[in-house]
């Protein structure tokens, strides 16, 4: 058993070359796995009734922050690699193993969110359920997205956080040990992880969660049907509006959770930029292990590429796009597929007629004001994208060269490095930022374009 580090921090101003294509890429690129389902799967385990295990759970900064979070208040995580010799294949075939021991949750503690929405929102309802105060914080960005579907919710069922009245980080939760629970209301259209936060810890409530959406529109639903499914595979008993309850209202029962021994999916959507890499370049690429069913929103690329002239095959090889080196221009909602848009931007911008990219005014509120950020970068290379109200316009123009600032927002460095493929001089600022999610992208993006056919 060998025991694993985070990532290097890096220098935040450093410039990065971005790797021009000079052939179609031919390559197969295996994804580290699914952010979204790691931290979900960590939390449902630490709140379970008996031991569990994550295989190949992504290892990235959200995911550690998560794991950290965890054992802050007292749940064991034992991160191992199985040695070669004993089973026979590769530690790289097998993937990490993490194994997830529950344990009375207690403070004080101190809980570093970094920028991870799904620290900052799914971890309060879990503070709710220890003995004693857990204090958050975490980057700067932090304290301005959005909590307050979390914290007034938390506060309805019973909970007392104290936030001196900003309705967000930093914050203390004053856990009593218990929630009472029952039911809410909350506006969730700034973000559907405020839905799936208070699902996640709504089997540990005493009378379980009923949560009701009240707000107009409701992002990233593939995300909250993810929640309902995990929850599900746990053991809880869960009503959704897709299977025939009422309108967006979602019910947990009290009850115990089940440990589970889960292998993580691939991260769907961190496979975007080596996909979209094959409709620009006029490539092929293959991403091994995609699953034939998932709640993974990233499913959607397989539409959305083809949309964009790529052609896209499952098979069991996995999923291979391949293009024509000519990009069609799309119009699209993009509501349930959001964190998705920085790769579709880029590729937009290349395409041979405008596009536009409907439904995603809650990215204004993500790791950054992403389509504040997606004009000002692309525009700098010349581009031409205006924001409307919910979205953006983008207009192909011939892109040159320049620094390419990301932000702190990992999908924004990677819509860089996507441009750098076709366009000279590319220079993407703080690469490293990508270890929000994805620590190896140099390294794979390098092998992408170095691989034989
Ligand atoms: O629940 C999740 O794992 C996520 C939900 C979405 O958040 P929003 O609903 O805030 O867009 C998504 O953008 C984010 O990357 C991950
Ligand atoms: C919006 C994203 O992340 P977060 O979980 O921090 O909201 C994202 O990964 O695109």
């Amino acid at each position: 058993m060998t025991e694993r580090t985070g990532p290097a921090v890096l220098d935040p101003e450093a410039l990065w070359p971005a790797p021009r294509a000079t052939d179609p890429v031919a390559a197969t690129v295996a994804v580290p796995g699914s952010k979204s389902v790691t931290n979900r799967a960590l939390l449902l385990a630490a709140l379970a009734a008996e031991p569990g295990w994550l295989r190949r759970p992504l290892r990235s900064r959200d995911t550690l922050l998560m794991a950290d979070a965890l054992r802050a208040l007292g749940v064991e995580i034992e991160e191992t690699v199985p040695s070669s010799s004993s089973l026979g294949r590769s530690p790289e075939t097998l993937g990490e193993v993490w194994r997830v021991i529950p344990a009375g949750l207690y403070g004080p503690a101190t809980v570093d969110v970094g920028n991870a929405g799904t620290v900052m929102r799914f971890l309060p309802p879990v503070a709710t359920l220890a003995d004693g105060p857990i204090h958050f914080d975490g980057d700067p960005r932090s304290h301005e997205r959005p909590l307050h579907g979390v914290l007034d919710g938390l506060r309805t069922l019973g909970a007392r956080i104290e936030d001196e009245g900003r309705g967000a980080l930093p914050l203390t939760v004053h856990g009593s040990g218990s929630l009472p629970g029952g039911r809410v209301t909350v506006d969730a259209s700034s973000s559907s992880q405020f839905v799936s936060a208070l699902l996640l810890s709504g089997a540990r409530f005493q009378q379980g969660l009923e949560v009701r959406h009240t707000g107009d529109t409701l992002p990233s639903v593939p995300h909250i049907r993810m929640t309902v499914d995990m929850l599900r595979a746990a053991g809880a008993q869960v009503d959704a509006p897709e299977d025939g309850g009422a309108a967006n209202t979602w019910r947990v029962t009290a009850g115990a959770l089940l440990g589970r021994d889960l292998v993580v999916e691939p991260d769907l959507s961190n496979a975007q930029p080596f996909l979209a890499a094959a409709l620009l370049t006029g490539g092929r690429v293959t991403i091994p292990d995609w699953p034939v069913r998932t709640t993974q929103p990233g499913d959607a690329l397989r539409d959305i590429l083809t949309a964009m002239g790529g052609d896209c095959v499952l098979d069991e090889r996995g999923l291979t796009c391949t293009g024509t080196g000519r990009v069609r221009g799309v119009d699209l909602d993009l509501s349930e597929v959001g964190e998705l848009t920085p790769g579709i931007a880029a590729l937009a911008a290349c395409a041979d007629s405008e596009s536009v990219l409907r439904g995603i005014g809650h990215l204004r509120l993500h790791e950054t004001d992403r389509l504040a950020a997606l004009c000002a970068e692309i525009n700098g290379l010349g581009g031409d994208v205006t924001e409307t109200a919910d979205g953006l316009r983008i207009r192909p123009r011939p892109l040159h060269g320049g620094v390419f600032h990301t932000y702190d927002d990992h999908r924004l460095a990677t819509a860089g490095a996507l441009l750098g493929l076709v366009v000279d001089d590319v220079r993407v600022q703080d690469i490293a930022t990508t270890g929000k999610t994805l620590p190896d992208f140099p390294e794979l993006w390098h092998g992408l374009l170095g691989a034989k056919a």
